[in-house]
């Protein structure tokens, strides 16, 4: 009973900055392997989501196993564990490289090392990979791939001599990534006779199948018909199906020692399967659990109610039916008085609310509004205790309150050297506190603490307005620190907007006041009447703007009674409406409640 390697085989990620090209060389090694005939070979076959290949970003973790005939004449198994690429996802990063050893470090020889190329490489290095440096896109004339490999060893530390130059647009020289995977990439380990252990990677809903489960057999095997145990949760299951994704699923006898493949047991929902659990025979258990992944915790968190209150259930088996696949994001009902009936739900970060937002409406056809988005507040009362605070509309009264901590980030910005000053006033104006400032080459790498609540509504897309697109952006949460932090509640028409409240900096209260009154204003369309539009601290008005009364009659021009013309006219402006809410007797329009937090204040 001891351990061996296992040299027939190789598991293996591809980490890179988001557009390195980590998608387009996933591809190209899943055909120069054959796994996949060129007609099968549609878009790119990783990212498998709709939204994924629209907005051409990697979400959910995929994995596929290939074979590969190798120049020293053995054939292996090649098993390539996809990563996503955006920041809001990087938990799903750390799991699949749990699951591996080695990594492909894609660097695009055009652009160098950027913000997440740093992040995602230094996880890989934590979980001890070793890692093979790719260098992309050589076939753009302004690849400089000697420069790159510098970069990278000055930048990252790590030996690039060896660095495989390639195009996985055109193709040329994947033949030599396959090589350096196997040549260079270490074979797992472990021992087929103990008993079984076996990380549990990902898990999602299928239609057919129920809960799918990917696994990484570290110790022992996994059959089906087995009973098997998963540790953290304790629950047992028999085996349905064993089998490996080639990149389509296919059964397999049995999963050994350093294998990646899926199991299915009749399993009902994902939030069965604890992502990180170890899973073992339930009659021979393995002594001990392997370590574990933390939970995923969201950060952001906002609600989403339907435009039509009829909707509401819809939207309640909507929000189940996508939780059954995304365990990372949580909803729980909420009552808003201007609102209605809706849900206050739990984000990894931006990007994933706009997604899961545009999904329900999308797959599911329906309009929503979604409030502003608020970090997660720690409140310590008077009375000793701590609250964790998700909305703002839930404040206790400000006498109750002995102080407010808000979460904070720890951000790496790499900037060409032009647009530092701009990139330095930004960080400045968010109440960043410079750490860090160094020269990657010609760019400058900053290295910035911020409160969360500053980055959440606009900071990236001002980022990249500021660098003209070529600043790259990524962060951690840090810690919870103490801030003078208020609620700046906004008042139109003299009604509290629930929805529209915030915790706010103290010193930024009035900047960010006055713009959200400016900015209601252009978007609240007049009405037959005048309408006061107010920032509040407590009961003191810090800002005022006022919407013009305006008597508006669409129909006024046709009296001549062209009554389809009418018809239209009216079908037209109901149409307006349809994304309003009414407020008192004030309509506000969905993109007052996004747009009025995306202010440059
Ligand atoms: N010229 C050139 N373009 C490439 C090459 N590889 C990828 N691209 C292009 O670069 C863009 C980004 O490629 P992807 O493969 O989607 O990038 P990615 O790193 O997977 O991005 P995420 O999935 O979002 O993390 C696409 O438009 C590709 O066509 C290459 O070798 N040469």
């Amino acid at each position: 009973m001891t351990a061996r390697t296992f040299d027939n085989i190789r598991n293996f990620s591809i980490v890179a900055h988001i557009d390195h090209g980590k998608s387009t060389l996933a591809d190209r090694l899943i055909q120069t392997t054959g796994a996949l005939s060129a007609r099968e070979m549609t878009e790119q076959v990783l990212d498998n989501m709709d939204i994924e290949r629209e907005r051409g970003i990697t979400i959910k973790a995929q994995t596929v196993r290939l074979e590969y005939k190798a120049q020293d004449g053995k054939t292996y198994i090649l098993n390539l564990m996809d990563t996503p690429g955006h920041v809001d996802f990087a938990y799903e990063v750390s799991r699949s490289l749990a699951a591996c050893e080695g990594s492909l470090l894609v660097v695009d020889a055009s652009q160098g090392v950027e913000a997440q190329t740093l992040a995602n490489v230094y996880q890989a290095i934590d979980a001890n990979h070793e890692i093979v440096p790719v260098l992309n896109k050589i076939d753009l004339p302004a690849a400089d791939p000697d420069r790159i490999k510098e970069q990278i060893e000055e930048v990252i530390g790590i030996d690039a001599s060896d660095a495989v130059p390639i195009s996985a647009k055109t193709g040329l020289n994947i033949e030599g990534v396959l090589e350096a995977i196997v040549q260079k990439l270490p074979p797992p380990k472990g021992d087929e006779t103990a008993p079984l252990k076996a990380l549990l990677v990902d898990s999602w809903y299928d239609a057919y199948l129920g809960v799918v489960v990917l696994v990484r057999i570290v110790d022992g095997v996994m059959k089906k018909g087995q009973t098997i145990k998963m540790m953290g949760t304790g629950a047992s299951y028999s085996l349905d199906r064993v089998g490996v994704f080639s990149p389509k699923m296919q059964e397999m006898a049995q999963l050994g020692p350093g294998e990646v493949g899926f199991f299915t047991a009749s399993i009902k929902e994902v939030a069965d399967t604890r992502v990180g659990d170890t899973i073992t025979d339930d009659r021979k258990p393995t002594a001990a659990a392997l370590p574990g992944f933390k939970p995923v915790q969201p950060v952001v968190f906002c609600g989403l109610f339907p435009v039509d209150a009829a909707e509401f259930e819809n939207l309640r088996a909507a929000m189940g039916r996508l939780r059954l696949n995304d365990a990372s994001f949580s909803y729980e009902m909420e009552t808003s008085a201007a609102l209605g009936f809706g849900f206050r739900c739990g984000f990894l970060g931006l990007l994933h609310l706009e997604i899961i937002q545009e999904r329900l409406e999308r797959e599911f056809n329906l309009d929503l509004i979604s409030t502003a988005p608020s970090v997660v507040y720690h409140l310590k009362l008077r009375d000793g205790s701590t609250i964790e605070l998700h909305n703002p509309a839930d404040m206790p009264d400000v006498m109750k309150i002995e102080s407010i901590e808000e979460p904070w980030i720890r951000a790496t910005i790499l900037t060409p050297d032009e647009y530092l000053g701009s990139v330095l006033k930004l960080c400045q104006e968010r109440r960043g506190i410079q750490i860090d400032l160094n020269y990657v080459g010609k760019r400058a790498m900053v290295v910035y603490d911020l409160p969360l609540n500053e980055v959440v509504f606009d900071f990236y897309d001002r980022l990249k307005s500021i660098s003209k697109g070529y600043a790259s952006f990524d962060y951690h949460i840090s810690d919870y620190r103490e801030g003078d932090l208020v609620k700046m509640s906004v008042l139109v028409n003299a009604e509290p907007v629930d929805a529209l409240s915030m915790l706010v900096h103290r010193d930024r209260a009035e900047g960010r006041g006055r713009a959200m009154c400016e900015k209601l204003k252009e978007l609240i369309p007049p009405h037959m009447f005048q309408i006061p539009v107010q920032a509040a601290i407590g009961g003191k008005i810090i800002a005022r703007e006022t919407i013009r009364a305006l008597r508006k009659d669409v129909t006024a021009k046709c009296y001549g009674g062209d009554a389809s013309r009418k018809r239209k006219l009216l079908d037209k402006q109901k149409e307006g409406k349809k994304r309003m809410r009414q407020f008192g007797k004030v309509d506000i329009p969905q993109e007052a409640f996004i747009a009025a937090l995306k202010m440059d204040s």
